[in-house]
């Protein structure tokens, strides 16, 4: 039983020995605006687990940052709870939400350092806010320098570091305050890809030495797929699709899903073999067919295609193929054009839907090329 299916007393002696760090019960957000009302987030309920990295990842507009800023209550929702640890933050007064933010770091797309001060200054800045003891200050953004690799940054100004270097000395000033989670709205959004992978990489190290729970805004599925655990698929103000990473890469139900999975997994058959594919209903069922097979998990490493060939005495002409890796699982797809008999073929896809492989007949191979094959 998860914690919001409890009266909501007993849900917050749940949250403190679950395992469950951020619930949000039912959010919804209605901007005032000169057309009337906009309602932004529609009745968000989400569970993130201690220690997990969950991102959250939506189109332009789809109410990604209005949703983080909800989490720690920049935002007041306009109705719905939100719980991080034990505490319901939407039933604190503004004096109990300062406190309550320490406990949750945030960066940002642009950083928002402050310019006059070097990077060890910003890393402190937080600090200095809650009174810190000055030698205590010190030790701590030495220790946070170290973490995100920035000892030989201290001194320097925002303008003299790279969008790394910056968002490195976000990392730290957000960690500061030793917070037990992290949010990151489009952290690395600003920054190249091969920055925004050592981000991602100090994110996922930082998760798990510190045990630090990281929600993850972003509109860029490859940062999803690179460090998440779970994710939801937001559009429109709803949660349209949450799973884990592999579920979803693999079995998208939603149609946005799916847009953002085809980004980074192209299963599309290539342009320059479209002219193989027989325009449907001009070519007689016993001409050879076109299969996309997807290889999920254990049956990416078997051999699935020689056995059919010894199996059902099909051949096989391999069109398009590739292979990846979600959280170190395998997944890929192949697609062939299948010849041989009718009877033979829905023999073989038979059997592959027994192992639990998708088969999708795309179609029948074209005249030229069933020709040329
Ligand atoms: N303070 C506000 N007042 C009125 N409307 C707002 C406000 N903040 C956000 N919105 C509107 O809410 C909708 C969602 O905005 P939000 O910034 O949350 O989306 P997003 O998914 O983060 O988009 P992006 O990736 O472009 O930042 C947008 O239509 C935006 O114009």
């Amino acid at each position: 039983m998860t914690p919001l299916q409890h009266p909501p007393t007993l849900r917050c002696l749940m949250l403190l020995e679950d395992t469950t760090v951020i619930v949000t019960e039912s959010l919804t957000k209605i901007f005032p605006g000169p057309q009337g009302p906009s309602e932004v987030l529609r009745g968000i309920s989400l569970n993130i687990g201690k220690g997990e990295v969950f991102g959250i990842i939506g189109r332009s507009g789809a109410g990604k940052s209005t949703l983080v800023r909800c989490l720690n209550l920049l935002e007041r929702p306009t109705s719905g709870k939100v719980w991080i640890g034990d505490q319901e933050m939407t039933a604190l007064t503004e004096a109990e939400l300062r406190r309550a933010r320490h406990s949750i770091g945030m960066i940002f797309q642009h950083f928002n350092l402050l310019s006059s001060r070097t990077a060890a200054e910003n890393i402190a800045l937080p600090l200095e806010l809650i009174g810190m003891p000055r030698p205590e200050i010190q030790a701590r953004v030495s220790e946070l320098l170290d973490l995100v690799g920035l000892r030989e940054r201290a001194g320097a100004y925002p303008a003299a570091l790279s969008g790394g270097q910056k968002q490195r000395v976000g990392i730290a000033r957000a960690l500061a305050s030793k917070p037990s989670v992290l949010l990151c709205d489009e952290a690395t959004s600003a920054l190249d890809p091969e920055t925004t992978k050592s981000i991602l990489s100090l994110l996922k190290d930082i998760n798990r030495s510190l045990g630090l729970t990281i929600v993850l805004i972003t509109h860029e599925m490859p940062v999803v797929k690179e460090i998440a655990d779970r994710v939801a698929v937001l559009d429109r103000g709803e949660v349209v699709e949450q799973g884990r990473i592999f579920d979803v890469f693999t079995q998208p139900r939603h149609a946005v899903s799916r847009a953002f999975v085809q980004e980074v997994l192209n299963r599309d058959l290539p342009e320059i073999l479209l002219p193989r594919l027989a325009p449907p209903g001009t070519r007689e069922p016993s001409t050879p067919v076109i299969w996309r097979i997807t290889f999920t998990g254990p049956s990416a490493n078997e051999p699935i295609l020689s056995d059919l060939v010894r199996h059902f005495d099909l051949s096989f002409n391999i069109l398009h193929g590739h292979i990846d890796y979600i959280q170190g699982l395998p997944f890929g797809t192949l697609v062939v054009e299948a010849h041989g008999p009718v009877a033979a073929r829905d023999a073989a896809l038979a059997t592959l839907a027994q192992k639990n492989l998708t088969a999708e007949v795309l179609g029948h191979v074209a005249d030229t090329a069933a020709a040329a094959a």
